[in-house]
């Protein structure tokens, strides 16, 4: 790796780097977080739900703003994908942001490189750490709905099949666990963590029946469908280490997140040190953001500069 410039795992080149957009479109990058902190400090979960769609996108044939696009007639899109379908959000933000930036550099900033700069800005106004985001990434022409069903990984996964999903893209395993710590910030809908529920975890018995009990009672109305708990119980609008605290108190409000910890003895290992020390898990969440950041990035004339970031132009 050469100081300015990440190693694309996906194919081997080098091909984003740092600061590009000081020289073409100087005001990008304060434009992007001024937007991203107005609607964070209206909706505070914004933040989790901005951060996410980069990691939809970019686990989707790379980071190339697939997920973005509406459907149309010639392919349906991702947003109706399960993993998706009523639950990402934030989409007028990033059309809010990509309306400002057409008015002071037409079709300059491409809509992948909003959504990788609004996860690391969100991460930053959460309390968590701060990097250089790499940029020079270029909008797709299509979006696969297929490949979102089989690539985003699902709340019931075992250990094993985290893994598989994220070497899939190039991610080891220490990036899923990284990368999972995420999970500190934002909610879930009872749906998605129905199996927790039922105080059987996918390695044994619950060792936190309160929480599950909480849970629970949490799920009973008839609202159930759209009711939502905080991923991370103890401060859920703070990008800390408290997930992987949580983990190992029982508190992990997703099968996927709780087997980290009674799933594998690998996994379990990473938790405990990030548990242990928030430096630790925020040097290790940067790089696996760089990492996920160049999945399949799109360059030189493939793809284009979407002038919305809903259309192909
Ligand atoms: C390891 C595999 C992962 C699984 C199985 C998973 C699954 C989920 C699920 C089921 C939800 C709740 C969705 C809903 O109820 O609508 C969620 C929320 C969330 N995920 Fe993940 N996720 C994973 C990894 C990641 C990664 C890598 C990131 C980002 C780097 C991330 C960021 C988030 C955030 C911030 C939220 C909250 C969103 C909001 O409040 O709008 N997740 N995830
Ligand atoms: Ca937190």
């Amino acid at each position: 790796n050469t100081p300015n410039s990440l190693k694309d795992e996906a194919c081997g080149e080098v091909s984003l780097s740092f600061g590009i957009y000081l020289d073409i479109c100087p005001e990008a990058e304060a434009i992007i977080f001024s937007w991203v902190a107005k609607a964070v400090s209206e909706d505070p979960r914004m933040a989790a739900s901005l951060l996410r769609l980069h990691f939809h996108d970019c686990f989707v044939n790379g980071c190339d703003a697939s997920v973005l696009l509406d459907d149309t007639d010639n392919f349906v899109g991702e947003k109706t994908a399960a993993p998706n379908l009523n639950s990402l959000r934030g989409f007028e933000v990033i059309d809010a942001i990509k309306s400002e930036l057409e008015v002071v550099c037409p079709q300059t900033v491409s809509c992948a490189d909003i959504l990788a700069t609004v996860a690391r800005d969100s991460v930053i106004l959460s309390g968590g750490p701060s990097w250089e985001v790499q940029t020079g990434r270029r909008d797709s022409l299509s979006a696969s709905k297929e490949a979102a069903n089989n690539n985003i990984p699902g709340p019931n996964s075992t250990v094993a099949t985290l893994v598989a999903k994220f070497e899939n893209v190039g991610l080891s395993l220490n990036d899923m666990v990284a990368l999972s710590g995420a999970h500190t910030i934002g909610k879930a809908r009872c749906s998605t963590f129905s199996t927790r529920l039922q105080g059987i975890n996918q390695n044994g018995p619950d060792i936190n029946l309160d929480f599950i009990a909480s849970l629970q009672q949490l799920c009973s109305g008839s609202d159930s469908a759209t009711t939502l708990a905080h991923l991370d119980l103890v401060t859920p609008a703070t990008f800390d280490n408290q997930y992987y605290v949580n983990l190992i108190s029982g508190e992990g409000l997703l099968q996927s997140d709780q087997v980290l910890v009674s799933g594998d003895e690998q996994t379990r290992q990473i938790v405990e040190t990030y548990a242990e020390d928030p430096f630790v898990f925020f040097d290790a969440f940067k790089d696996s953001m760089l990492k996920m950041g160049s999945i399949g990035a799109l360059t030189g004339s493939s793809g284009e500069i979407r002038r919305n970031c809903r259309t192909i132009n």
